[in-house]
């Protein structure tokens, strides 16, 4: 049953504060539905800041911009220290790309939580070989709510969870779009992994 977490509408001295994670594949629509989530937010006139890392400037310099256009405003961060210090007073924070920080993330994500923050973070749970990409496993524990949102398998037509790498490297961050990645499912990535 998927339960769309309250947007953190309470007054300040009220706010619990709370950790959403959104994961899945590349092209499965996490960053649409933390746009989604962020703009709902700024319509219930909720303060959002939204972070990404300044390693991501595949579509633009500070954007968050999805496969399909749609972007939001947002600052980029080298560190994830960073971001406690530009969240100021605001009511809810995003962070796209989480996976590319360190598992300094974690602490933050707790420390903002903790101050009565929504904090809604979005990234990829699996790497290139399907094994778990740090620090989402950590993330995804001490969130009160995880979101796991499905790509269609560029094989076969299923849902995927699975993000093939077209290319012959082996780093873990290569930073690419179509032409470097596919969406599959576990059979097809199973069949097709280098
Ligand atoms: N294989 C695919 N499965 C689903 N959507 C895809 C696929 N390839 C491209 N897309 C496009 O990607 C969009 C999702 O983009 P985005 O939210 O940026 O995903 P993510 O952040 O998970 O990589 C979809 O709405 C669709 O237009
Ligand atoms: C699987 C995988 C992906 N990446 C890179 C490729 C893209 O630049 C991002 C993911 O973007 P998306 O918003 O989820 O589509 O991550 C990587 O560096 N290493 C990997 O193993
Ligand atoms: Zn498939």
């Amino acid at each position: 049953m998927f339960i769309e977490p309250s947007p953190n509408t309470r007054r300040p001295a009220e706010r619990k504060g709370q950790i959403e994670v959104i994961c899945g594949s590349m092209f499965s629509g996490k960053t649409e539905e933390l746009i989604r989530r962020l703009n709902r937010a700024r319509i219930a006139k909720l303060k959002v800041e939204i972070f990404k890392p300044s390693i991501d400037k595949r579509y633009h310099e500070s954007d968050v911009v999805s496969h399909n256009e749609n972007s939001i405003r947002s600052t980029p961060v080298q560190f994830a220290g960073d971001i406690l210090l530009l969240a100021g007073d605001c009511d809810v924070v995003g962070i796209d790309e989480a996976q590319f920080f360190d598992s300094e993330l974690v602490r933050i994500a707790q420390v903002l939580a903790n101050q009565g923050k929504r904090v809604i973070l979005a990234g990829l749970d699996m790497d290139f070989e399907g094994k778990p990409f740090e620090p989402m496993p950590q993330l995804m524990a001490i969130a009160e709510y995880v979101t796991k949102v499905h790509a269609i398998c560029m094989k076969c037509g299923d849902l995927a969870a699975f993000s093939l790498r077209l290319t012959t490297s082996m780093d873990k961050v290569v930073l690419g779009e179509k032409e470097s990645y596919e969406a599959r499912c576990r059979k097809c990535f199973l069949e097709d992994k280098k």
